[in-house]
């Protein structure tokens, strides 16, 4: 069975970040290098290291670029200005860069900027662009040679590197996430998007590191309880742009992913670090107990007031009686036909709701009516909201959140004189076991040799082996 990762975002999370957490928690260095081997792109190589934040030892991933592909990801005076970068890192090593970045962009291809031309940013970073005309990919930052590649690019640079099948998923998912983000901040159809740092060699190589990471941990749940961001705004290739950036923005909104913003000025929680989360389908729920078998601590290459650092833990949840939260959604409706009402829980059903009740009630102005209760799982409840809106004619949806307790459930397969079928254990709290045949089996099996269903059932019942009865 594979493993569970719990990801403790409270401090961001980026693209580097993950891949550090994640080695730290286990995943395979070594085969992580031999497969990065295989990867069509060169100008990089990796360095894994440990670092500390805020005096925590934490592993350090770290995308080394040749001079031709280095980028400004992790500067931080080109991020906010040379003024912030002073204050925050007095004590920091002087900065070797003079940040003149007088952007000569030699730009050829269709591409819209909306960069101010020769401004000084309140971050005292003078910029120097010439946009606001056609240019190409090749973006000659004096020095620097940045890359522009488009999804289907880096694609293909994915198929060709020799990955499992479930990393190669992963990443493409990834990439897929990334471009449609992309593609609607900028307003362009998904095979004209052009990714700037993104596409860039060490984003590629974060990408395919974090699958083959999630890969060799044989991770295949993953729980998120919340992104958390700063705020203000940050230079990237786009010009200046504010935190959450767009690109993160539409992650979270189109994968309904938890956001939350902190006191921090500044991104904490990059788009690739976004669509991880998404492109891991990640849940939002953590088990109320559960055991901690291993902890990975990721590194950022940022220095902001939170330590950047991200948690990484693989969890085990408790196996005795588990106490959860659902959540009821409720409305009462008195102006729907019995059809619309009843598609409606249909739809609702289809969607992952637990229970669908309609309830029948006499609402304050007499008439008789019909309440909607939904019991929902908390990470279904906008769905359910949504289609609850889309469905009904109510203007409002009640919510409340209840503690459940549930017992240990297990299944076990008997055969019966028709085939196989499963009978579910349940572990009551003063440790004996209730038994009842799977209805969904039961009933196929009545359907297709056209026996009564109870019988199906006791057979099922009489079937489970001699020496498990009490
Ligand atoms: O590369 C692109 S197109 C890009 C788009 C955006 C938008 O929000 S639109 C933002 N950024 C910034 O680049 C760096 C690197 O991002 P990674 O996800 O590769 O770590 C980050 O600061 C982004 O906010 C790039
Ligand atoms: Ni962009």
């Amino acid at each position: 069975m594979g493993k569970t990762l719990y990801l403790d975002c409270t401090n961001g999370i980026s693209g580097d970040m993950l891949v550090a957490a994640l080695l730290d928690a286990g995943a395979n260095e070594a085969r992580l290098r031999d497969t990065l081997a295989t990867l069509p792109v060169s100008g990089f190589d990796i360095r894994v290291s440990r670092v500390k934040k805020a005096g925590i030892d934490c592993c350090d991933f770290d995308v080394v670029l040749d001079a031709a592909h280095e980028n400004h990801d992790h500067d931080m005076a080109y991020l906010h200005g040379e003024a912030y970068a002073a204050h925050e890192h007095e004590h920091e090593h002087e900065h070797e860069h003079e940040h003149e970045h007088e952007h000569e962009h030699e730009h050829e291809h269709e591409h819209e900027h909306e960069h101010e031309h020769e401004h000084e940013h309140g971050c005292g970073h003078h910029h120097d662009h010439d946009h606001g005309h056609h240019h190409d990919h090749d973006h000659d930052h004096g020095h620097h040679h940045h890359e522009h590649r488009g999804p289907a690019d880096i694609d293909r640079i994915i198929d060709v590197a020799q990955l499992a099948p479930r990393a190669r998923d992963l990443a493409h998912r990834m990439v897929d996430v990334l471009a449609h983000a992309e593609a609607k901040a900028h307003a362009v159809p998904l095979d004209q998007v052009h990714f700037h740092e993104v596409g860039a060699v060490d984003s590629i190589v974060d990408i395919v590191s974090i699958a083959v990471c999630i890969d060799d941990l044989d991770v295949d749940r993953v729980i998120v309880p919340e992104l958390v961001d700063g705020h203000g705004a940050i230079r990237c290739q786009h010009g200046i742009i504010p935190v959450p950036v767009p690109a993160t923005l539409n992650v979270v909104t189109e994968h309904d992913l938890p956001l939350s913003i902190c006191e921090v000025e500044g991104e904490l929680v990059t788009p690739t670090g976004a669509a991880a989360v998404a492109a891991l389908r990640a849940e939002r729920c953590l088990p109320e107990r559960f055991h901690v078998k291993r902890v990975g601590l990721g590194a950022g290459k940022r220095t902001y007031s939170r330590p950047s650092l991200l948690r990484a833990m693989i969890i085990e949840p408790s196996s005795d009686a588990l106490h959860d939260r659902i959540v009821k959604l409720e409305c009462d409706i008195d102006d729907s036909t019995s059809e619309v009402l009843a598609y409606a829980a249909d739809q609702l059903r289809s969607a992952g709701a637990r229970e669908v009740h309609w309830i029948p009630v006499f609402t304050k102005k007499g008439r008789p009516a019909y309440q909607l209760q939904v019991i929902a799982a908390p990470e279904d409840v906008e769905r359910m909201e949504r289609i609850i809106f889309r469905e009904t004619s109510t203007i409002g949806v009640r919510r409340s959140a209840w503690d459940r307790t549930v017992l240990p459930r297990t299944l076990q397969t008997v055969d019966t004189p028709w085939g196989p079928a499963r009978l579910k254990h349940v572990a009551l709290p003063d440790g004996s076991d209730r038994v009842a045949p799977e209805y969904e089996d039961c009933a196929r099996i009545a359907r297709e040799h056209d026996v009564p269903l109870q019988q199906v059932m006791d057979a099922v019942r009489a079937a489970r082996p001699a020496k498990e009865m009490g």
